[in-house]
């Protein structure tokens, strides 16, 4: 018996374009909820979200086998980090502030077993291996892991080409908010510098054949970026939608 077959993996390599969102509440029950929307995916966010591996791990468990895919955030390239995501059964990851081939090309190899890179063996007291239920999980886990880098400063759009030359890449996400601030419009990805940036680079992406993501709440923004290619398409944020939702409400019987 393999590791559990990715399909969100095969599904952006096909080229679908496949629609999610970020989860900040850090919760397994928000999670639960999240994971009843028809959503294709579900970013687990422990880049800025209050996460640890302990909660990280939870949400996972409440998502997986729901529908919507779990994708795991983390917050920067640490192969340990790496590693730990992993083994609490992540097989997609988004890594944040990836600026060149090099750095690409290191965290390829913390997701992989040797010989092809340098995971460190755990399987037998990991949940990924469903706690060593899975008898093939060593020789079966390289294939079934989606890496998706996120490209998001001046660097990492001038390194592009040589990220996507990394094989085992599966894609790029350019990051709107941090290119907004490396681009001197902190705060403003709307800004037509910025969009104009982003679109240029989901259209490189694609050329180059990878899976091309982004992350907007605009949905004029949204069109214009699967307009230019990209095909995993962050279309809202929690958070941001239950304090919306909540601050709405409140007004409305405010007087
Ligand atoms: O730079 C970006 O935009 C992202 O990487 C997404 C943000 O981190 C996300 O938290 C929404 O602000």
């Amino acid at each position: 018996m393999p590791a559990p077959v990715n399909t969100l993996k095969h599904r952006l390599a096909k080229g679908d374009v496949l629609h999610g969102i970020w989860l900040g509440l850090a919760d397994a029950y928000a999670a639960e909820i999240a994971a009843s929307a028809d959503f294709d995916w579900l970013l687990i966010d422990g880049e800025h979200a209050p996460n640890d591996i302990r909660s990280l791990s939870a949400q996972l468990a409440v998502i997986e086998g729901k529908g919507p895919v779990p994708i795991l955030r983390l917050p920067d390239d640490d192969p340990a980090k790496i590693k730990q995501a992993l083994d609490i059964g992540a097989q997609t990851l988004l890594v944040p502030m990836v600026e060149t081939g090099a750095q690409a090309e290191a965290i390829l190899r913390a997701t992989r077993y040797a010989p092809e890179g340098i995971r460190g063996v755990g399987s037998a007291l990991a949940r990924a291996s469903r706690f060593a239920a899975i008898p093939d999980y060593l020789t079966s886990a390289n294939a079934q892991i989606c890496l998706l880098l996120q490209v998001e400063s001046r660097a990492g759009l001038a390194a592009l080409d040589d990220i996507l030359a990394v094989p085992g890449v599966d894609g790029v996400f350019i990051g709107p908010s941090d290119l907004a601030a490396d681009l001197r419009h902190l705060g403003n990805p709307g800004h037509p510098e910025v969009k104009a940036a982003v679109l240029d680079a989901l259209r490189r992406i694609r050329a180059a054949g990878r899976s091309a993501g982004v992350l907007s709440t605009d949905a004029g923004f949204i069109a214009d970026c699967t307009a230019a290619g990209a095909n995993f398409v962050g279309v809202g944020i929690d958070v941001t939608l239950f304090a919306t939702a909540l601050r709405q409400l409140a007004r409305q019987y405010r007087g």
